[in-house]
């Protein structure tokens, strides 16, 4: 289970300050899809740093399993799965080693990290290229290996940052594929998109953010009526008209 309470993060700009994450919170239970959406500059990518202990908030929490970020941040980061559009792979690895090499990063023990890169290798169908250089690999089989790499130490909540950007129809259902597996094994998701098709179909709630606050937060009947919109693009552009729309907080 993943919990945001109270996360704040300001930037100093030049002149003044930008507030990219203001006052959030939110909760993601295992085997929930949240879709965390907002236009550009709306405070998603600082939420998901913030989150992976890359950047530090002003104030807030991060709660992932009953560990709170700050001294529990390495057990945290422990239990966070990471897959994003701009993930690369170690091109003089093979694909076996590579991800053995992540396992090993994340503490996973060598015959656990072997069976459990088994497991995911046939899940996701790339054994047949285990014992490739990553190097070579093809777009979309990379793309098969960061999804199992993301999964390789069996984390409890999953990140996704923009997952299907740049890919094509084939690479995008791949994504939708894995998204249901993560939901079907219990896993807590979050997912950053600015596709709001993809997010209808594949999230089960959703937070709306703009300007770092949280505008609305439900599943998508939720949304429609606090809203009176029906789709998240209609939703999102009375977000970018804030005097015409009523703050769900
Ligand atoms: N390191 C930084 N220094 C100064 N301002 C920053 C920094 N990082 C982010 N910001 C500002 O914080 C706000 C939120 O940015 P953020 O990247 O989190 O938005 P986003 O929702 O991920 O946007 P996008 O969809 O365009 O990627 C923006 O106004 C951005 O300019």
């Amino acid at each position: 289970m993943l919990q945001v309470h109270a996360l704040e993060k300001t930037f100093p700009l030049e002149h003044g300050v930008v507030k990219a994450v203001d006052n959030l919170s939110f909760s993601v239970s295992p085997g929930q899809v949240y879709g965390l959406m907002g236009p550009n500059g709306a405070g998603k990518t600082t939420t998901l740093r913030m989150i992976l202990g890359l950047l530090e908030p002003d104030s807030g929490e991060i709660e992932v399993d009953g560990f709170r970020g700050g001294e529990q941040t390495t057990e945290i980061k422990s239990r966070l799965g990471f897959v994003s559009a701009g993930d690369g792979v170690y091109p003089w690895l093979t694909v076996r080693e590579m991800l053995l090499y992540f396992a090993d990063l994340y503490g996973v023990d060598p015959p656990e990290a072997a069976e459990r890169l088994k497991e995911l290798a046939d899940l996701m169908e790339i054994t047949r290229f285990l014992d490739r250089r990553a190097g070579g690999l093809s777009t979309g089989q990379r793309q098969r290996v960061t999804l199992v790499r993301g999964l390789i130490h069996d984390p409890p909540v999953m990140l996704l940052d923009e997952p299907t950007r740049g890919l094509d129809v084939v690479g995008s259902q791949t994504i939708f594929e894995y998204i249901s597996h993560l939901r079907s094994v219990g896993k807590a998701v979050v997912v950053c998109t600015h596709r709001l098709d993809e997010a209808e179909r594949l999230c089960d709630s959703f937070g709306l953010l703009h300007e770092g606050r949280l505008r609305f937060e439900g599943s998508l009947q939720e949304l429609q009526v606090q809203t009176k919109r029906q789709t998240l693009v209609e939703m999102f552009v009375d977000l970018l008209k804030p005097s015409e729309i009523s703050a769900a907080s």
